[in-house]
């Protein structure tokens, strides 16, 4: 291959990267950085934790026999580089697009990702079940599992961990240890590391390298270093790690190519016990702009390259996220019993807000929604307000103690649930599509979801109020619609929703913040001469009992809607209608929810569009539900 053509660019299959040579590996490496930089600048997405492991995907790749053997990535927001490897650098420019490339592993999308992830701290568990398979059939080939050190803050890597050398003796886990989360890692664990980091034999190595590296000839100190580097780390005894029946290595620095191939060739040989391999990375490594930000780039917009600016849409209106903030601390400024609680997200919820107004009243406990949950219950249980703010996907890790240690001993845990709904570029996996059915299949759960951002002020004002049992409160991704929100905003009578728009013959019953949609939708069948009442329900649990039986006695066609999966509001509507009689007359009942298959990603607008759950989709199915398709198409034809 002659010297200027692009590594990359010479590949005729993945497998061609075991082929080439130490200078070609970092080549390659560059090229795969710039790259991944150009792809994210385009298609916004995880930056910084993909840069953080450009050598080490290269590394692994080059080392091990991938796809025979199988390579886990935990989380899989880091894996742009291995998907430009691994077959789909032609489609690497579709990441996060509609029709596009996921951003995370996926099974389906290539035989390169074994298994699937985006909720944290799977891979070990995953890897050991591939190990144990590979056991029972017989086979040779190699598993691994590289897990970030914020992953390893969640219980089910020790649930793991903990059973890995019972299980086989034939597994590798790679800790990729970049001292961050998407916020900077908290907790005994990362103190742990960042201790083995300081002061073991990673610093010692580093130091005793630079000082003879100028003392000896180059080829000379090469060969040295390199027994020495590994025979400390190989030994180095004592670490959790090894209590728990691994061989601990490291730590490595993952930015040096020759040295991660070297361990990582050794590490291939061994098969008498599971080993953990400590490789120390930089989040954003390579890009000044992410290395310099404290978030390191964990999750970007579209940005400019030369200057890292992101482009973020303007908008008119807060987020809900930050309505829910501001909202939080309007309370608790008034209420020293409020507390808050997030699993790793402080960002996200907009607790670190929160927390810079009141620092010792905000726990961020880590990637632990399970334990979030508990914690927050045991607040509870001595006379605390804890509001513990999950996104909708992330708190059905906590569902058993939201279920045994929150709702059956009646516990006011107020969860806040954001990323209600679908959620845009994160695809299936993030999508807050059952909490409605999964909260309200417990007694006890009062559940609300906003409508827009003073509906949200108002939830939080009722939850603080509300000290009877658990309450929950759901609201989007994204941006209010621009209302006014009240300076105090003022609790809701519990289980009462609200007439919006007053109409005779459809009336249309929305959970949550298609409301707009729906009123759109009121619009639209008015012109086609159909009176449509729209209603706030407010409430998922308990339901509005006198508004539904009204809506279903007065109108000739009742359309719940919801930004949940099926099994939701609609569920228990038709539950309580079908219970009063109310199904046996005439009335034309649908439940409008997301269809039950899991969305990939898109925006929002063409999710929701493809959900059916816009104002089309609601037109649809009350035209349809009427019987009416083909007379208004008639009177279409004829102008
Ligand atoms: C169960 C769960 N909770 C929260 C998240 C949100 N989340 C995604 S990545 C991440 C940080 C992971 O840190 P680490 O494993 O160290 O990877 P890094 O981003 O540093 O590469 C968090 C909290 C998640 N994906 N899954
Ligand atoms: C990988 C992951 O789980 C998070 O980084 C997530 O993508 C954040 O989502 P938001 O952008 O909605 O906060
Ligand atoms: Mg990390």
């Amino acid at each position: 291959m002659p010297p200027e053509t692009p590594v990359l660019d010479s590949f005729q299959t993945p497998q061609d990267i075991r082929r080439l040579s130490p200078t070609q590996v970092k080549a390659l490496a560059d090229e795969v950085r710039a790259e991944t930089i150009d792809v994210v600048s385009k298609t916004g997405g995880h930056l910084g934790s993909a840069l953080g492991v450009v050598e080490l995907t290269v590394a692994l790749h080059h080392t091990f026999e991938t796809p025979r053997d199988i390579l886990i990535w935990d989380v899989g927001h880091q894996c742009y580089p291995h998907k430009i490897l691994t077959g789909r650098r032609d489609r690497i420019r579709s990441l996060r697009q509609g029709g596009g490339l996921s951003g995370f592993t996926k099974r389906s999308e290539s035989p390169y990702d074994p298994f699937g992830a985006a909720h944290a701290a799977t891979s070990i568990s995953a890897a050991l079940g591939f190990c144990a398979a590979r056991d029972q059939k017989g086979e040779d080939h190699k598993v691994i599992a590289v897990i970030g050190d914020g992953s390893m803050s969640a219980g089910m890597a020790y649930e793991a961990m903990n059973n890995a050398a019972e299980t086989t003796r034939n597994l590798t886990v790679i800790l990729n240890d970049n001292d961050m989360s998407i916020a900077p890692p908290v907790g005994g664990m990362s103190a742990y590391l960042a201790n083995l980091v300081s002061g073991g034999a990673y610093q010692a190595v580093r130091r005793w390298g630079k000082s003879v590296a100028e003392r000896l000839p180059r080829s000379i100190f090469e060969l040295v270093r390199k027994s020495e580097e590994f025979s400390r780390t190989y030994v180095t005894g004592g670490t959790f790690f090894e209590e728990l029946g691994f061989y601990y290595v490291g730590p490595i620095d993952g930015h040096n190519m020759e040295h991660l191939c070297q361990v990582l060739r050794r590490v291939r040989e061994i098969r008498d016990r599971p080993v953990l391999v400590h490789v120390v990375t930089q989040k954003g490594k390579g890009y000044e702009p992410a290395e310099n930000a404290a978030d390191k780039y964990h999750g970007v917009a579209k940005f400019d390259v030369i200057t890292g600016e992101q482009s973020k849409p303007k908008s008119n209106a807060p987020s809900y996220t930050e309505v829910f903030a501001s909202e939080l601390i309007k309370q608790a400024r008034r209420d020293d019993r409020i507390v808050a609680i997030t699993a790793a997200m402080p960002s996200g919820t907009g607790l670190d807000r929160f927390a810079e107004v009141f620092p010792t009243r905000c726990y961020d406990v880590g990637i632990a929604e399970q334990h979030a949950v508990t914690f927050a219950a045991g607040l509870a249980a001595e006379g605390m307000k804890p509001f513990c703010a999950i996104y909708s996907t992330f708190l059905q890790r906590g569902y058993d103690q939201v279920a045994h240690d929150v709702s059956l001993q009646n516990l006011p845990v107020r969860f806040a649930i954001d990323r209600a709904g679908l959620v845009g570029a994160d695809g299936a996996t993030h999508a807050g599509a059952f909490d409605i059915g999964y909260l309200g299949a417990l007694p006890q759960m009062m559940i609300m979801a906003a409508s827009d951002e003073a509906e949200l002020a108002a939830m939080i004002a009722t939850a603080t109020a509300y000290d009877d049992g658990p309450s929950a409160f759901r609201y989007p991704r994204g941006d209010g619609v621009g209302v006014t929100i009240p300076d105090v905003a003022q609790p809701l009578a519990i289980g009462k929703g609200r007439i919006v728009r007053e109409g005779s013959k459809v009336a249309i019953l929305s959970l949550g913040a298609r409301l707009q949609e729906a009123l759109k939708a009121a619009d639209m069948l008015a012109a086609r001469g159909l009176s449509t009442t729209v209603a706030d329900a407010r409430f998922a649990k308990p339901l509005d009992k006198d508004l539904i039986l009204q809506l279903a006695r007065h109108h000739e066609c009742l359309i719940t809607v919801e930004e949940g999966s099926v099994g939701g509001f609609g569920g228990f509507v038709l539950h309580y209608l079908a219970g009063e009689g109310a199904l046996d007359n005439a009335l034309k009942i649908r439940t409008l929810t997301l269809p039950d298959v899991y969305q990939d990603q898109d925006s929002q607008t063409n999710q929701y569009a493809e959900a059916g759950l816009d104002a089309a989709g609601i037109v649809l199915t009350a035209v349809r539900a009427l019987g009416l398709e083909d007379v208004l198409a008639a009177k279409l034809v004829k102008g």
